[in-house]
């Protein structure tokens, strides 16, 4: 089976004085039914390239969650994340905030924007949303890329009638992004597609 390594969110709980690496249960049962072994990585340890060389995984879900700049633990060790699998060519999966940080990553930035939260697309555009038979996609998210926006190497595969990209993968790296939660799908035929066409399943 693989073993893909997958970021959690980090977050302060002042009323039990403790900071938290955590990553909703759902993720842990969609992949482990798609034959991957999730390892959840932490955040805390600061010795990424040993840690990362330790662990000898098959590829990395950069998982949603907190905003870009808000916990610097967690961006690095993204950081590093993206370092260790362009050195190893391994496949990266970006959902939602991983999708914004692969783009921060090749020097792209964001923009905010409204009407992204708690809704869905049912029309998106792009011969790749049809090749890979999306219906529609979940969306939880206050930034977005755009074409003005995107960093360098990378290439847009999917965007809202608004035009915003909801896909988008590296022009030389196995790295794709997308915005949705596939997590909170966990039974939809195109996704489980996806990962495991992504991840060789
Ligand atoms: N769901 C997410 O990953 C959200 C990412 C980021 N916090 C945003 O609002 O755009």
């Amino acid at each position: 089976m693989k073993r893909i390594g997958i970021s959690q969110r980090r977050d302060d709980v002042p009323n039990r004085n403790e900071t938290r690496d955590s990553l909703d249960v759902i993720w842990s049962s969609l992949l482990w039914r798609l034959n991957i072994i999730p390892i959840p990585l932490c955040s805390e340890i600061q010795d990424h390239l040993s840690y990362l060389a330790a662990l000898n995984l098959d590829g990395f879900i950069l998982s949603g969650g907190n905003d870009i700049g808000e916990s610097p633990k967690r961006d690095h060790l993204e950081n590093s994340i993206l370092d260790y699998s362009k050195a190893k060519n391994l496949p990266v999966l970006g959902v939602c905030r991983g999708m914004q940080y692969i783009n921060f990553y090749q020097g792209g930035s964001l923009i905010n924007i409204g009407g992204h939260v708690a809704t869905q697309h049912s029309k998106l555009v792009g011969g790749w949303v049809s090749q890979n038979s999306i219906n529609y996609v979940n969306s939880f998210h206050n930034y977005a890329v755009t074409d003005q926006t995107i960093g360098e190497q990378l290439e847009p595969l999917a965007h809202t009638e608004d035009g915003v990209v909801e896909a988008l993968q590296h022009k030389h790296h196995p790295w794709l992004g997308i915005m949705w939660h596939p997590e909170r799908e966990p039974y939809q035929t195109s996704n489980d597609r996806l990962i495991q066409q992504h991840f060789k399943v």
